[in-house]
């Protein structure tokens, strides 16, 4: 499969906040700092933009772009994702075969259908949200910092989940973070975006090996310092 966003437009008022277009394969990355304009892109391509904004969005896919059916979201934070009060077999959009099926691919137990969320962990918390992602059996899956709630060993257990979900199930990825280390295992490709414009994209291992704009640099810079960090 592959996605073509042809061009992507948002405006507030006379401003124009975003103005993109980008192509991929299989996996895609969007990556920049806070305020560059990545939870918009998702947010179009979801059709949930404020109404305050005004957009025109042209693409190309074997899909037509439908939330809940061809295109599924993972949010940044799972805390917030679900609603408190209700079991989580309630909260899944899809028959409760399907439930069990993706709750076994990520590793949780299907007697997690009879809990609250506030009964799991965080990282068990984003597994889940991922299962009732996938159990729509969605085209294209959309990742909005998904681990950036998470503790070190919860997020790699997840980036990991994440793409081996990807080779078994075959889904479109798009994948948005501020963190350029996250992404060398999981994009193929990637795109840098600065002030809601993609001022360099390509295949990941040629932009982490030889960025070409001195923004990528800086990226790349302080994303592995920040690994060296962790490490
Ligand atoms: N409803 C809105 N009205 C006006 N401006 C907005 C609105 N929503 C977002 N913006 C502006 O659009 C720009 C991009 O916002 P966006 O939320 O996409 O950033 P982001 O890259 O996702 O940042 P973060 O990593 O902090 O979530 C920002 O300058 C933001 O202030």
């Amino acid at each position: 499969m592959s996605f073509t966003c042809k061009e992507l437009v948002i405006q507030h008022k006379a401003k124009t906040l975003l103005h993109v277009s980008f192509s991929f394969a299989r996996s895609f990355a969007l990556i920049g700092e806070s305020g560059s304009g990545k939870s918009l892109t998702l947010k179009a391509l979801l059709g949930m933009l404020p109404h305050e904004l005004k957009s025109t969005l042209s693409y190309n896919a074997s899909y037509e772009l439908k939330r809940g059916e061809s295109i599924a979201f993972v949010p940044q934070n799972p805390f917030t994702a679900l609603s408190p009060l209700t079991k989580i077999e309630k909260q899944f959009m899809a028959p409760l075969e399907r439930a069990q099926k993706y709750l076994r691919m990520v590793n949780l137990d299907v007697d997690f259908l009879d809990r609250f969320p506030s009964e799991l962990s965080g990282g068990q918390l984003q597994r889940l949200i991922i299962a009732m992602a996938l159990s729509i059996e969605p085209r294209l899956l959309l990742l909005d910092e998904p681990t950036t709630a998470l503790d070190e060993e919860s997020k790699t257990t997840v980036l990991e989940l994440i793409a081996t979900l990807q080779k078994e199930c075959g889904f479109d990825l798009l994948f948005v973070t501020h963190d350029i280390g996250t992404i060398e295992h999981l994009c193929d490709e990637v795109g840098i975006i600065k002030n809601g414009k993609i001022i360099e994209s390509g295949l990941t291992q040629q932009i982490l090996n030889d960025p070409k704009e001195a923004y990528t640099k800086q990226l790349l810079a302080s994303g592995f310092r920040q690994r060296s960090f962790r490490e």
